[in-house]
């Protein structure tokens, strides 16, 4: 059984800032009205390392320990809301980094998934693979204006998507969307995404997104946060229940498939091709 994750009592009301942390890649501010901000920064694109992934799930273990009213989760950078896993990590691996890169990023997708405190997103750039995969942990997405772009392209880079990460997706755009989109990786553009239900809404820009994010969070000032995080988690058990139960299959999984050799020539060539785009700029 997933553990049902409740808040028992009220949120707080903390004064602004009172749960700020910055840790090194991640900034947590707080707002007056109890709203936590949590913003991603390992520069250049938020890929998710072991240590990002890391303080992530730590981040998010604070939130619900101070009682925030809600998570608003964004990007530092200017274009890009994440990158998905760290590509470097999975090339040439070390066979114990892997094995805590998959540990981390399944913590950090359980915690966020069942998280008893409502959460928003507002995603302000590209936002492929695990950083689609975050967005789709939230309650609600907005997503900035512009030439930008969100999915799961996992299959594009040899990677085959894990049942819990179809269910995430399937919970959000119809089956048969998903099923076209995962299958052959594609990427959805920001107008798209809002046509298939990839993103709640769009926004002119970052401070948009995040007025917009904190809005829907609003919509739980009258609600219990017991009712909550229980129907949330109810919603949400179909997902968490067999992924509580494969964890370990999906770990051994995910490492015998990115230690392939076709899998690591593919990672290769995506290593060059980013390496080559960057000495084009
Ligand atoms: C049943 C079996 C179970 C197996 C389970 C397996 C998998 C489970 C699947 C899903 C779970 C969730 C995890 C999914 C896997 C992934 O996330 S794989 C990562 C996929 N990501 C990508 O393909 C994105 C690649 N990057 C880009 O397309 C672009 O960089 C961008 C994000 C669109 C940004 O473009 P922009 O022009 O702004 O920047 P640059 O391209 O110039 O990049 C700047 C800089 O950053 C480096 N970089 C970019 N992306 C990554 C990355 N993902 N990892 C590491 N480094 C990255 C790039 O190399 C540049 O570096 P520099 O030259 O040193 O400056």
């Amino acid at each position: 059984m997933f553990p049902l994750r409740l808040l028992r009592t009220a949120r707080r009301v903390l004064p602004a800032k009172s749960l700020s942390t910055t840790g090194q890649l991640t900034d947590l501010t707080v707002d007056n009205e109890g709203i936590a901000t949590l913003t991603l920064q390992r520069a250049p694109v938020n890929s998710l390392n072991v240590e990002l992934l890391q303080e992530l799930t730590t981040v998010l273990g604070q939130v619900e320990k101070d009682k925030a009213k809600g998570l608003v989760l964004t990007s530092a950078s200017p274009s890009v809301f994440s990158a998905g896993l760290d590509i470097t990590e999975m090339y040439n691996p070390n066979v114990e980094r892997l094995t805590a890169l998959w540990t981390s990023l399944q913590d950090l997708w359980a915690t966020l998934y069942s998280a008893p405190y409502p959460t928003a997103v507002a995603i302000n750039g590209h936002a492929p693979a695990g950083g689609c995969m975050m967005a789709l942990c939230c309650e609600y997405r907005t997503m900035v204006s512009g030439r930008y772009t969100i999915g799961l392209n996992e299959t594009a880079v040899g990677i085959p998507v894990p049942e819990w990460l179809i269910g995430t997706m399937c919970k959000v755009i119809s089956q048969r969307e998903a099923e076209v989109a995962l299958n052959a990786g594609l990427m959805f553009t920001v107008e798209e995404a809002l046509k298939v239900g990839l993103i709640d809404e769009t926004a002119t820009d970052k401070a948009d997104a995040i007025e917009k994010s904190k809005k829907f969070i609003k919509r739980f000032d009258k609600i219990s946060p017991i009712a909550h995080s229980l129907t949330k988690q109810r919603f949400r058990s179909d997902v968490l229940q067999p992924f509580a139960k494969n964890r370990e299959a999906d770990l051994n999984q995910f490492k015998y498939v990115v230690l392939q050799p076709e899998v690591q020539e593919l990672l290769g060539q995506i290593i060059q091709k980013l390496k080559q785009k960057k000495a084009a700029k």
